[in-house]
Parts: C-alpha cells; sequence; structure tokens
C-alpha cells in the first residue's frame, strides 16, 4: 500500500555562499501492509514530520521513490499530488487545523467543496461523518466552543469525510489529557477495523506506539526495525 524506497533527504542550511548540508534522511525504506497502523517514532529532529510531509506529497525527496496503492506519487507535480490527496489521504495534525470562523459542519464538509462534490452529495457525506464521530449534536458548534477531544473528532471527520484510504496523522494526541487521548485512540483503532484505514501515526508517546502494527523508528536518520522503547 506504501512503499518508500531508498528515501534520501538533505536540506541546506545557512548563507548562499556558505551552506552546510543537513542529511536527515539516508536511505530509508520500508513498507506499510493495506490496513496496518504503522507508527514513526524516535527523537525530536530525527526527521518524522520530514518522512509524513514526504508521503503526504508537500515536498520532493532528494533522492528516492514512494510509491501509493502502486502509482509513484514521487514523481507527481504539485497539482497531480493536490488532487490525488483529495482522494487518496486524509490528514489528522496536533494542533486540529480547524478554521475557526467555521462550524463543525463547515469544517467537516470543506475538503469535499475542494474536490467539487455536489451539494446534495456534500450534505449526505457531511452529515454521515458527524454521525460516525458522535458529533450531530455539536455540528453548529464552532470549535471555540469545542472541547480539545471533540475538536480532534472534528478534524477526524474531516480527514474521513473523503473515505481515503490512508490516514497520515502528526502528534495526533499530543494536546490532550491522557483520558480524552485513550478516546481518541480507541476511535483510530475502530476506524482500522471497522472500514480497513491504514494509519501512519508520528508519536513521541508509548500509549500511541502501543496502537501500531509496525513501527517504524528513525535514528541518526536511518530506520532501526523491531519494537523499540520510546
Ligand atoms: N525545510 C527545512 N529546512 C531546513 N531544515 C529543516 C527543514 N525541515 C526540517 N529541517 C530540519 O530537519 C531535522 C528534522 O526535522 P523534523 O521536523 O522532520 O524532525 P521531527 O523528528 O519531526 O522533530 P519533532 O519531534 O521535534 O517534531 C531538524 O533538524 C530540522 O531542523
Amino acid at each position: 500500500m506504501i512503499k518508500v524506497q531508498s528515501l534520501h533527504q538533505t536540506f541546506l542550511l545557512g548563507k548562499k555562499n556558505n551552506q552546510t548540508e543537513l542529511n536527515v534522511l539516508k536511505d530509508i525504506s520500508f513498507e506499510v501492509k493495506k490496513g496496518d497502523i504503522a507508527v514513526i517514532t524516535g527523537r525530536s529532529g530525527s526527521g518524522k514530520s520530514t518522512l509524513l510531509n514526504l508521503i503526504g506529497g508537500f515536498m520532493k525527496p532528494t533522492h528516492g521513490r514512494i510509491f501509493i496503492d502502486g502509482t509513484e506519487v514521487t514523481s507527481f507535480s504539485e497539482g497531480e499530488f493536490a488532487d490525488f490527496r483529495l482522494q487518496h489521504i486524509g490528514f489528522i495534525f496536533q494542533n486540529f487545523q480547524l478554521i475557526p470562523t467555521m462550524t463543525a459542519y463547515e469544517n467537516i464538509e470543506l475538503p469535499l467543496v475542494l474536490k467539487g462534490v455536489a451539494e446534495k452529495k456534500r450534505e449526505e457525506l457531511t452529515n454521515q461523518t458527524l454521525g460516525r464521530v458522535g458529533l450531530i449534536d455539536y455540528k453548529n458548534h464552532y470549535p471555540s466552543e469545542l472541547s480539545g477531544g471533540q475538536q480532534q473528532r472534528v478534524s477526524i471527520a474531516r480527514a474521513l469525510v473523503i473515505e481515503p484510504p490512508i490516514i497520515l496523522a502528526d502528534e495526533p494526541t499530543g494536546s490532550l489529557d491522557s483520558e480524552t487521548e485513550k478516546e481518541i485512540l480507541d476511535f483510530i483503532q475502530s476506524l482500522n477495523q471497522k472500514y480497513g484505514i491504514t494509519f501512519v501515526i508520528i508519536t513521541h508517546d508509548n500509549e500511541v506506539a502501543s496502537i501500531g502494527h509496525q513501527q517504524i523508528h528513525l535514528h541518526d536518520g536511518e530506520v532501526l526495525k523491531g519494537d523499540i522503547a520510546i
């Protein structure tokens, strides 16, 4: 489902005539099977967000290739990747990244508007997704009128509404207390089991790491295999 092949990412730091290279990812290869939850772990600065940004198509790797469902996505133009994302990939962020001037309903509907889905179908899908995340009664609330856990459910619903086979999550419970974290993790696991959605989740947290079928631990730009304590 997701195949990462000999991925290298080098950043150039400093002024133009005096640059140094930072080799953040060095020859990274791994596969995530369809329907698995993969967790990306590693110290701060080990390249976790860089790796997720490459899989999500927000930047191009220095070298190497990424395949999603057999399609080489690293050869896409920006526009092609944007279209691909709207069909295949949902995103969840630590700080939810909801639009504060839009209600829960409008935030969830937004990807469908971007995708050009007709109004009637948008209404049907948005309401269905609000039901799936248990927030029908909160559809007209603005993000500031919701708890952290409810905001994260809205952001999960926004990822889910396009019915993507893959969801990429960057520290999805990083802003939540431990009880709400457990509730969101249970929810992610139920989505994985019920709909077979593949998750790739960055985390610093052992609770989150424990729901992974697979751990990708980054250390000195390389992947360490097996279960690594974090
Ligand atoms: N666009 C960029 N230009 C230059 N350096 C960058 C860029 N993006 C990331 N870096 C550097 O690459 C390294 C890896 O950053 P990255 O954000 O991927 O790490 P991380 O493991 O996600 O860290 P954290 O857990 O703190 O979020 C860091 O040293 C960072 O400063």
